[in-house]
């Protein structure tokens, strides 16, 4: 008999809750009102953001009741606001997968006031030892609001090495070689059967498959792979839609030095991570804009591991390797650059070229 590879159980469950999940956000956002509040670094938070995390979370205490959750989103606000906790809690009690995977999941949260435990049981510092799951319930919030990209997130970091990695992408085309275009905006599917679902496991390679795809089956998805890039001149960078997110002037003069003459793409979310892990696009670069920024281990993790398993290299913008295991940020690391492994040196060298003439 054989037995199951190994993490089957968790990219599963990781698959179901974000299937799970980007059901409520999909519903959310063909809403007038999305609740949105602005956190105290002024980013924007709304009703989807919550009621994804808190359908995560619940997901993830049923099935791996030990391990930690280091997650975006906390609920202190949500204490005192009834009105948006009832509205939240309006989209949790009713989403539901179909057929089996409901179940697998732990079935429905008690009660909203339960629902505000469940989304602060995300509050882990992370770190080093264990097993903890990143969780970005919407990633790319901002693109969220403005009908662009978005993705929802889920990772599992084992001793700080991250071993799994979902996303899903409802804005994206299923189809894995439609050119993607830069995301201003108006990239919502507004039928069923729009999305994507990518996934990797270590060791296992990076799959595909439709967000709205079956959950009763065993549908294992195809599989994906980064595009071979024999000349680096037709590449195409993918990169923030917000110009406070990454450097994208120095980019530009990037791309220009390795003699690349294509827009870079832009989009928001993780989304980019999962375009470049199957061929809808060539390099992803996030270079600081602010000195001190700490990159967030929910905005990477998932992207990172499946942009590996696709054929890609991902470091930081000195060529060190992320480190996840230094609590809820990679503080030890500045900066992405995620290309197919047979360039990311080439490009990494311009990269630190470019850089050393920069004071942020
Ligand atoms: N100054 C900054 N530099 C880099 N990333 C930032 C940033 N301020 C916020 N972010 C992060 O950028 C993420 C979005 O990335 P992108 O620009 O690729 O869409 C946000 O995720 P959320 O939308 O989940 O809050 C947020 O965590
Ligand atoms: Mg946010
Ligand atoms: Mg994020
Ligand atoms: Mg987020």
């Amino acid at each position: 008999m054989s037995s199951a590879p190994p993490y089957a159980k968790e990219l599963r469950i990781a698959q179901l809750a974000v299937q799970r999940a980007a059901i409520l956000t999909k519903s959310v956002f063909n809403t007038t009102s999305k609740g949105t509040l602005s956190k105290s670094d002024h980013s924007p938070v709304t009703v989807g953001d919550f009621g994804a995390q808190a359908l995560i979370i619940s997901a993830l205490k049923y099935n791996f009741a030990q391990d930690e959750i280091v997650a975006e989103e906390e609920a202190e606000e949500l204490r005192t606001n009834t009105d948006l906790r009832g509205k939240i809690w309006g989209y949790v009690k009713d989403t539901k997968l179909d057929g089996e995977g409901e179940k697998e999941l732990g079935g429905a949260i008690e009660s909203a006031e339960s629902m505000l435990d469940i989304i602060d049981l995300g509050a882990s510092q992370g770190g080093s030892k264990g097993r903890i799951w990143a969780i970005d319930p919407i990633d790319g919030t901002k693109g969220f609001l403005r009908g662009g990209q978005y993705a929802v997130c889920l990772a599992l970091i084992v001793d700080g090495k991250v071993k799994v990695g979902v996303l899903g992408c409802p804005n994206l085309p299923v189809d894995d070689s439609a050119r993607i275009e830069n995301s201003m905006g108006k990239d919502q599917q507004d039928s069923e059967g729009k999305g994507v679902l990518i996934s990797a496991v270590e060791g296992q390679g990076a799959t595909g498959r439709a967000l709205s795809a079956s959950t009763g089956g065993k549908d294992d998805g195809r599989s994906i792979s980064m595009k071979p890039l024999e000349d680096i001149t037709k590449a195409s960078f993918c990169e923030s839609v917000e110009a406070a997110h990454s450097n994208q002037s120095l980019q530009a003069e990037i791309a220009k030095k390795l003699g690349i003459v294509a827009e870079s793409v832009r989009m928001d979310s993780q989304a980019k991570y999962a375009s470049i892990a199957r061929g809808a696009g060539d390099i992803y670069l996030r270079l600081q804009v602010k000195r001190g920024y700490e990159e967030k281990i929910w905005d990477h993790a998932a992207g990172v591991v499946i942009v590996r398993e696709a054929g890609g290299l991902v470091t930081d913008s000195e060529g060190k390797e992320l480190d996840f295991g230094r609590g809820r940020t990679l503080r030890g690391n500045s900066g992405i650059v995620a290309a197919p492994k047979g360039v990311h040196g080439r490009i990494l060298d311009v990269v630190k070229e470019v850089s050393a003439g920069v004071k942020l």
